[in-house]
């Protein structure tokens, strides 16, 4: 599939949405809105999104009982929205029950494995048997079984998934930092030569761009890294 880029559109309210949106009009980007964002505004700002002419991205990481799970997807269905994310390790059940609700809409469910705040260490201090490695492809074979579009891993998992992974999936890979950059929350993180390489098809970047005092000039740069890839 074409390689693609989301903005994670971490800002705190509908103006400063706004004035990055106005500058990056025109190019070929997902928009992806977060919670923190989708509930101070709501669906209004889903739709300056939509006008501007980008794919919508929302980020709600759905993690609950298979009920719960079905009706807030059932909901998704109906706004305009590309791409919603869910927690694979919700479980098979809850998983499959998403599916369902999804039907034949053209909503993309994207399950997220382990965050990529995550180390190793908390996966120590949760008792796990797996590494980082063996538990996002457990979670991510599980989420493609049950009829999940794509997973969310960092860009360390991609090449394995993609090797062990039997079915097409898009892989979707946030996490991402320029050479020598602050990672700040983010644990395993890579540059997007990086991701790009192991085979990620969608790439996450939030405050790297959004710090940016030419946001439109390095979008630009990525965009045109992935369009070589
Ligand atoms: O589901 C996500 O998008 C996500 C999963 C994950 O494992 N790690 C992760 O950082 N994200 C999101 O990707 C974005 C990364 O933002 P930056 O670290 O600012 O580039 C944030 O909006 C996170 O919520």
């Amino acid at each position: 599939m074409e390689k693609k880029l989301a903005i994670a559109l971490d800002v705190p309210e509908k103006n400063a949405a706004l004035e990055i949106l106005d500058e990056l009009e025109g190019m070929d980007l997902i928009i992806k809105v977060g919670y923190s964002l989708f509930l101070r505004e709501g669906f209004d700002l889903l739709s300056d999104i939509k006008r501007r002419g980008f794919d919508i991205f929302l980020d709600l990481k759905l993690h609950d009982i298979p009920n719960t799970v079905y009706n807030a997807i059932a909901s998704a269905v109906d706004m305009d929205i590309n791409y919603l994310t869910l927690h694979a390790l919700g479980g098979k059940d809850m998983l499959s029950k998403a599916v369902e609700a999804k039907g034949s809409s053209g909503i993309k469910l994207l399950a997220v494995t382990v965050l990529t705040s995550h180390g190793e260490d908390y996966l120590e201090f949760l008792g796990s048997r797996y590494s980082i490695q063996q538990l996002a492809l457990k979670l991510a074979q599980t989420a493609i079984e049950a009829g999940i579009d794509g997973i969310v891993s960092s860009p360390f998992e991609v090449k394995e998934l993609k090797e062990h992974i039997g079915k097409d999936f898009i892989s979707v890979t946030p996490g991402i930092r320029f050479e020598k950059e602050e990672r700040e929350d983010q644990k395993r993180s890579a540059t997007p030569e990086f991701a790009i390489r192991e085979g990620a098809d969608i790439l996450v970047i939030g405050r790297p761009v959004l710090r940016s005092k030419n946001r439109r000039k390095l979008v630009k740069e990525i965009l045109q890294k992935l369009k070589n890839a």
